[in-house]
């Protein structure tokens, strides 16, 4: 299912929380929507599911508008951070739920929970009830609880965020596999961008009520399209120093801790401080009055003077990326 978005506005009380949202999202697509807390992301997936009404703009999945048909009405799956699974049920009856309450023959439902189980690898746990079951359980019979019903699209909202880092990313993993098994159209909220990077087709980026940016994950981080994106993204944000530093006609140009070679070249900037990650440094330093990130094989401590040259950038106007 492809699900348009045109123009969508919201607004609580004088706050503009999606002031102009429009993207087409493609049939079989792994969309990720990253924005940082209190932009709206949320927001904007209870719109797409018809929980909160716009207060301007359409939405159409498969070319009809769904702008103001209710939840039930849709077809769509909802995955939320909570599970809100039923505690007093067995994994069985949880996921055979939906389809009771719409009256499906017994056989069918015993079939399709089946598979569906097979599918998230829980076929072992089916008779125990999800109190006694663990998080990472949990969340994979809640996700198998939301496709069960074969829904036209799928919204989950940060679904991983209650599991520890390492069970996490062991469920981006399968939550991959599923996209891909079931072929569906999921749209993903996170303010995690490990996340969104790992996961997406597409990330759109969230930011003042409009997506920023909607790229490839490897565009977004090479190519950010604005300074604002540029430093939203990365485990370190993007560099920035006046552009005539290279002899640039722009505002600025902006580049990478790792778009450096370090030990030898014609700048040099002094270490303030080293951030060890893995078996790479970070030396955080100053470069003609600004501060700058850059990565090193090599070690260097507090106070070294290191050379260095930039390899790699990108030349920004007025805030945003500038090619030519
Ligand atoms: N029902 C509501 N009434 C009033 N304000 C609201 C309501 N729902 C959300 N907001 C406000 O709208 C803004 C966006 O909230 P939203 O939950 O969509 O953000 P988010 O990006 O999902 O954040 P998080 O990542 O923290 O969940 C916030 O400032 C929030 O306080």
């Amino acid at each position: 299912m492809t699900v348009e978005l045109i123009d969508l506005k919201k607004a609580y009380g004088s706050k503009r929380v999606l002031d102009g949202v429009s993207e087409k999202i493609e049939n079989g697509e792994f969309f990720v929507i990253l924005g940082p807390s209190g932009e709206g992301k949320t927001t904007l997936l209870r719109i797409m599911a018809g929980i909160e009404r716009p207060d301007g703009g359409r939405i159409f999945v498969d070319g009809v508008d769904v702008t103001n048909k209710p939840p039930e009405r849709r077809n769509v799956a909802m995955v939320f951070q909570n599970y809100a699974l039923y505690p007093n049920m067995t994994v069985r009856d949880n996921i055979a739920f939906p389809l009771k309450m719409r009256g499906v023959s017994k056989k069918e439902i015993e079939e399709r929970v089946n598979r569906v189980a097979g599918l998230l690898g829980i076929s072992d746990i089916m008779d125990k009830k999800v109190t006694k079951i663990s998080g990472g359980q949990q969340q994979r019979v809640a996700i198998a609880r939301a496709i069960v019903r074969n829904p036209s699209y799928y919204l989950l909202d940060e679904p991983l965020s209650n599991l520890d880092a390492r069970m996490r990313t062991v469920a981006r993993g399968e939550l991959k596999r599923i996209q891909k098994e079931l072929q569906g159209t999921f749209i993903y909220v996170t303010h995690d961008q490990k996340e969104a990077l790992s996961l997406a087709d597409r990330v759109a980026v969230l930011h003042a009520g409009k997506f920023e940016q909607v790229s490839k994950p490897k565009e977004l981080y090479e190519y950010p399209k604005t300074k604002w994106v540029a430093e939203f993204i990365g485990d370190f944000p993007m560099n920035f120093i006046p552009g005539e530093i290279l002899g640039e006609r722009c505002d600025e140009i902006g580049f990478r801790p790792e778009w450096v070679s370090v030990g030898k070249g014609s700048f040099t900037c002094s270490v303030e401080s080293v951030e060890a990650v893995g078996d790479s440094r970070y030396l955080v330093c100053v470069f003609k009055g600004f501060g700058i990130t850059i990565k090193s094989e090599e070690y260097y401590d507090v106070g070294d003077e290191v050379k260095f040259e930039i390899v790699e950038y990108r030349k920004f106007k007025n805030g945003s990326i500038h090619q030519s």
